[in-house]
């Protein structure tokens, strides 16, 4: 969900393990030299999830690295088969409440300028939350601590995985 760490702990946790970090939003917005919100602005959510899909095809195919996604990108089936059958996806699990905190003073996320963004998170936590939980191999609850606390939950997580799951 947005606001729940994908980009600050993505990115930690890739720097700890000395991995490459993309993160599809910044990838879009260096793509096309304009920002996540004029994106929305000009071509509408449609045409932000068509880049955001062959994005997706693109950076999914590039072999070790740490992908962070945009919040949207499971709404896709498409995109959930991706991430499904060719990444290990880490659902970071946050509550709408601290998804709130987070984000009610950043302009650049589109889908929050409502009249009442709280409500709007409610909402879109009750949509995707089965939608993460269908394609996530692993889930690590997050809220309260700092991120880097969340990057050791993920990385605990990842090891417990990889403890009982053979590498491929
Ligand atoms: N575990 C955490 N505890 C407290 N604050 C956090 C934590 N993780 C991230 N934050 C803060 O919350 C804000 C949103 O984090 P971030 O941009 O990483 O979210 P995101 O999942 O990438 O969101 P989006 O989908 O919109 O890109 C940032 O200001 C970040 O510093
Ligand atoms: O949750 C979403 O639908 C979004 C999250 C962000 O990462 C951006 O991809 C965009 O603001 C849409
Ligand atoms: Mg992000």
């Amino acid at each position: 969900m947005m606001g729940a760490g994908k980009t600050t702990v993505g990115r930690e946790y890739a720097r700890r393990h000395g991995l490459d970090f993309l993160d599809c939003d910044q990838e879009l917005v260096a793509r096309t030299g304009v920002s996540v919100a004029t994106i929305f602005e000009i071509e509408g959510e449609e045409g932000f999830r068509r880049r955001e899909t062959q994005l997706l095809d693109d950076l999914t195919q590039r072999g070790r690295l740490v992908l962070a996604t945009g919040g949207g990108v499971v709404l896709a089936a498409e995109n959930r088969a991706m991430l499904a059958s060719r990444c290990l996806v880490v659902y970071l699990k946050v509550p709408p409440r601290q998804l709130w905190e987070r984000t009610r003073h950043d302009r650049n996320r589109p889908l929050l300028q409502v009249a009442n963004p709280r409500g709007r998170i409610e909402e879109l936590y009750r949509q995707r939350d089965p939608l993460y939980a269908e394609i996530a191999d692993i889930v690590v609850e997050g809220g309260r601590g700092s991120p880097g606390g969340m990057v050791r939950q993920v990385d605990r997580a990842i090891e417990a995985y990889w403890n009982t799951h053979a590498h491929t």
